[in-house]
């Protein structure tokens, strides 16, 4: 156990070994969701570029309104058309949209104005301002509105075409390989033989990276000998920007992913003190990140979460960004310690509670699908009802 390197000290050192490894490239802003940003985004303009009325109503000047005077209408003014500077001692009649005349410092709703023949006349006094959008109400000129390393959601699409941006710059999607491994695997849709499972990890990796905004550009499965391994590995090396892989990195005979790595390139951080997912293992390849992760079906789900999506963030251009958590009591007890920080799959019950997942085993993924996020129990610590632990909804990560 003295051999295993603490949660946070592996997730630090892996971030510290991380850097961009994708290039830029400008594409359409309308084809720009989900892309990060490679480039901060200045405003160029005002939005809105000039003063506009919110309400379909009656520009005046505050100065000019006396209870029961009645206003002849200077002007029409409809959203798109530039007015004329207002007639002193008028209003002008506009509309949702419309820019403010010069000399005009208020709007009254239709709703507030009492229609006399030909004019028109207001019973509340008009407060300056009121019903005004005043010019760069949203974004000022020279103000930074994204930012390199942000993810671009339908909300940046709307913003940045309000700024008149039709291009941006963005990092060409990170390619991930993905190599599996076990002589026992066999791709769903196969006939299962003795002693044989499915493959699950994989297509649950391509899942996970491509949920992400990742690109999957190889999945590859080993069998369980050096040579298969080397040889899977070399193929990814030459089309990937950063590797994954399932199983093989504990310490039987039959894992040999640790040791072709060794050969290959540098290992970095191998066994970590969390459960599930002990035997992960960080290296580089010929200049190429690598992370390991174990093949038990929720030890790669808990390193793919905690690490490898750490790892493929910033990889790709990402900002780094810890998984969303807050504060949870337990609603149960455990007075069993480990020496290792646990990730519990726990739902949380109607009376605000976390419960974990009765079934905890590594090798057990319906639990995942059954629990809403994970329950972070540092290591060497009883779990105590009504206790407060840190909780991580699946959504945040
Ligand atoms: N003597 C020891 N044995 C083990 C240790 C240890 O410290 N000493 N650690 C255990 C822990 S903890 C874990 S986690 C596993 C990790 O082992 P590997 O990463 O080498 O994974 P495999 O042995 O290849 O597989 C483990 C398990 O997962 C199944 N598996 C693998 N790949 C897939 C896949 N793509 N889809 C579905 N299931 C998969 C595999 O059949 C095994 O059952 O090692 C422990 N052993
Ligand atoms: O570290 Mo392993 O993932 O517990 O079975």
């Amino acid at each position: 156990m003295s051999t295993l390197l603490a949660f946070e000290e592996a997730l630090e050192a892996i971030k510290q070994s991380a850097s961009v490894r994708v290039e830029q490239q400008i594409i359409p802003l309308t084809s720009s969701v989900g892309r990060i940003l490679a480039t901060d985004v200045v405003a160029s303009i005002c939005v809105p570029p000039n003063a506009n009325s919110a309400m379909d109503g009656y520009a005046l000047a505050t100065n000019d309104w006396q209870a029961g005077k009645q206003f002849s209408i200077s002007q029409r003014i409809a959203a798109g058309h530039a007015p004329q500077p207002l007639m002193p001692g008028t209003c002008a009649r506009i509309f949702t949209g419309a820019n403010i005349p010069a000399g005009a410092d208020t709007v009254i709703m239709q709703e507030n104005a009492q229609i006399v023949g030909e004019k028109v006349a207001f019973n509340e006094p008009p407060r300056q301002g009121d019903n005004i959008r005043p010019k760069g109400q949203d974004m000022q000129t020279g103000q930074t509105v994204a930012q390199a390393g942000e993810t671009l959601s339908p909300m940046h699409i709307g913003l940045l075409s309000s700024l008149g941006i039709t291009d941006v710059t963005v990092y060409k999607p990170l390619r991930v390989g993905i190599l599996t491994t076990g002589d026992e695997l066999i791709a769903p849709g196969e006939t299962l033989q003795a002693g044989q499972i499915y493959n699950s990890n994989g297509p649950m990796l391509s899942a996970l990276v491509t949920q992400a905004g990742h690109l999957v550009s190889h999945c590859i499965h080993a069998a369980d000998t050096p040579k298969d391994t080397e040889d899977a590995l070399q193929i990814l090396l030459e089309s990937c920007d950063i590797i994954l892989s399932s199983g093989g990195v504990s310490v039987g005979e039959e894992d040999h992913v640790k040791s072709v790595l060794e050969k290959l390139g540098t290992v970095h951080l191998w066994k970590i003190a969390i459960k599930p997912g002990k035997p992960l293992v960080h290296a580089t390849l010929k200049g190429t990140p690598f992370l390991g992760l174990p093949g038990n079906p929720s030890s790669t789900l808990v390193t793919y979460h905690w690490f490898a999506r750490l790892l493929l963030s910033i990889c790709s251009g990402q900002k780094a960004q810890s998984p969303q958590s807050y504060l949870i009591d337990a609603g149960f007890n455990r007075s069993k310690t480990i020496t290792r920080d646990e990730f519990l799959r726990v739902s949380i019950g109607q009376d605000g509670l976390a419960y974990a997942h009765p079934q905890q085993s590594s090798g057990a993924l319906l639990a995942a699908c059954q629990s809403q996020g994970y329950l972070h129990i540092k290591a060497n610590t009883q779990i105590e009802y009504g206790h407060s632990y840190s909780f991580y909804p699946f959504s945040g990560f």
